[in-house]
């Protein structure tokens, strides 16, 4: 099993695949697996995308370092839904961000981050990796490593690393376990090459798997075998 864990939600986890904006029941679905997670024990922190709302490549008419700007404070927008989702449903959680300092969200501190662990809160970390340029599965490893995660979920719209994209080529073969090296190398597109790289150099775990296949995240944290594990060779 894994004790702390970094879990990567797509921000169409917000809305349901290909839609926009938020809906009700695809965020009770969203609270249902990440409150399994945490009455399981695990300490989790949460770094949510923005595709719900916007991807900075969606406007070519303005400079790249602009729309990803945007593209980060939608990342904000959906922290603070989570957090208001979860408070709700009586799940304890955090917002920590560098990039935002709003009355609900904190600047992100070290120290801290363990304390809001053994209080029982998710930490759900805002704002990607604070710069332009990059994406939300980078600031994932970047913030898995920070937090001194066990491992790194990416959940997301397909069920493991393929050897091509298998929402494209029907005849896609899934690869259940792969170095980090080797998803670089053969180009496999299911996360950054940045991120790849550095859950390598750290030597961080990263289980991909389909958010929608309900209690996924929880048998991937109880150490059942689910969806892909990328390791160090
Ligand atoms: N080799 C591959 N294995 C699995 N998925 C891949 C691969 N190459 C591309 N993909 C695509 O990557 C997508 C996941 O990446 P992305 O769209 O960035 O997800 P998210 O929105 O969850 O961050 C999958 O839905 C899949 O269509
Ligand atoms: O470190 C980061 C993280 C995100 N973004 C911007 O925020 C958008 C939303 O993030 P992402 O595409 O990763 O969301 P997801 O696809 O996971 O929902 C990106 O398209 C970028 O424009 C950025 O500039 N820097």
């Amino acid at each position: 099993m894994y004790r702390r864990v970094l879990i990567k939600l797509s921000g169409e986890t917000m809305c349901g695949e290909g839609s926009r904006g938020f809906d009700e029941k695809s965020v009770q679905y969203l609270v249902k697996q990440i409150s399994q997670a945490v009455d399981f024990g695990a300490n989790i922190g949460i770094v949510i995308g923005a595709g719900n709302i916007f991807r900075g490549e969606e406007l070519s008419n303005i400079p790249y370092a602009i729309a990803d700007q945007i593209g980060m404070l939608g990342t904000v927008i959906n922290a603070l839904y989570l957090k208001g989702v979860f408070q709700k449903h009586g799940v304890k959680s955090v917002v920590v961000s560098q990039i935002s300092n709003l009355p609900s969200i904190r600047p992100i501190h070290y120290d801290d981050i363990n304390l809001y662990f053994d209080a029982g809160y998710v930490v759900i970390f805002a704002g990607g990796t604070s710069n332009p340029f990059f994406t939300t599965d980078t600031a994932a490893a970047l913030r898995a490593v920070e937090m001194g995660a066990e491992v790194l979920i990416k959940a997301t719209k397909v069920d493991g690393v393929y050897d091509s994209d298998p929402k494209k080529n029907k005849s896609a073969k899934k690869i259940e376990r792969l170095s980090y090296q080797e998803a670089i190398q053969r180009g496999l597109k299911v996360m950054d090459m940045e991120a790849f790289s550095i859950c390598g150099r750290y030597k961080l775990p990263i289980i991909v798997l389909n958010f929608f296949e309900d209690g996924a995240i929880l048998r991937a944290i109880r150490g059942e075998n689910v969806g892909s594990i990328i390791l160090p060779d």
